[in-house]
């Protein structure tokens, strides 16, 4: 029996950066969680514990707090292009980097009705997100969102789906649609204005949540996603995972009470996760834009 080293990687996890650019009296934030992932000529490590070719990952992450003061952080994209630029640029048997970027953000406070100069409340759960893989000269950008929980309160059924032995779900044509959008958008090119056409992919998946009358939370996923391909010609291609955060009717008839669809149980686990992708039939290939784990 022959064994032989696999895919591997190695860098430092979740990074926390946060920076202050100080223009005069009014403080732009920007709060980040970096991951580093370095990719190449990395047996020797593995196998006899020669770690002449390993930038230890101590290095890395102090490569991200040095490229924060160097220049403007600006979009997560070009940050990751950087810093993945930067490693397979400059180590020898370093062939690949994934850069994975997650940005919390901030809302200034307003005092007396007006955004505060330099105090600001956590925006809440929401994450611009970005992987950014660069191997030789090609460069990979997906970005994306996390926990952005949605919920409409009518507008959605779900019936006609066979019933077994074990079936106890009853059919609906009024129920709650909740979910936590965890949404990852492949795009094609990189000299792209990154924010807008974040906002503007934002704003076409969260229209089509809200208008799309839905008889799966699998048909919303697809309508969704392919608005996003309909309107956005720089993304090939969209991956939704979506948790169906069930909210159950509660049953008030032990108090006489009649439940018109008005009072529920939130319920926190199990929940149905619905996954899918959407995509061009000409789009680009990926390369290694999804391999990540
Ligand atoms: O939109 C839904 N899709 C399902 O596959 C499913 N399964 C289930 O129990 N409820 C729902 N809702």
């Amino acid at each position: 029996m022959a064994i032989t080293l696999g895919p591997n990687q190695y860098g430092k996890a979740e990074v926390r950066l946060v920076t202050v650019r100080r223009d005069g009296p009014v403080h732009h934030l920007k709060d980040l969680t970096v991951s580093t992932s370095l990719r190449g000529e990395l047996a020797a490590t593995h196998l006899t514990g020669d770690n002449a070719g390993v930038l230890a990952t101590d290095t890395q992450k102090n490569t991200v707090y040095a490229f924060a003061k160097e220049a403007p952080v600006g979009e997560i994209e070009d940050f990751g292009l950087r810093l993945a630029r930067h490693f397979t640029g400059t180590q020898e048997n370093i062939t690949g980097a994934r850069i994975k970027i997650d940005e919390h953000g901030w809302d200034r406070i307003a005092v007396g009705g007006a955004p505060h100069d330099h105090a600001f409340s956590r925006s809440g759960d929401e994450r611009r997100t970005t992987a950014v893989t660069v191997q030789g000269d090609r460069a990979w950008v997906v970005s994306g969102i996390d926990g952005l929980t949605l919920l409409k309160s009518t507008g959605s059924e779900f019936h006609g789906f066979p019933r077994d032995q074990y079936t106890t779900l009853a059919e609906t044509s009024d129920r709650i649609l909740a979910t936590a959008v965890t949404a990852k958008w492949r795009y094609q090119g990189e000299d792209l204005d990154w924010a807008a056409s974040h906002t503007e992919i934002r704003r076409v998946m969260l229209e089509t949540f809200a208008t799309k009358h839905s008889l799966s939370l699998q048909q919303t996923l697809y309508a969704m996603g392919e608005a996003v391909l309909e309107k956005r010609p720089e993304v090939a291609e969209v991956r939704l995972s979506l948790p169906n955060k069930h909210h159950f009717l509660v049953d008030l008839s032990p108090f006489g009470l009649k439940n018109d669809n008005e009072v529920f149980y939130a319920a926190d686990r199990p929940y149905g996760l619905i996954e899918g992708t959407i995509l061009r039939d000409d789009a680009e290939d990926p390369g290694p834009a999804w391999d990540i784990h």
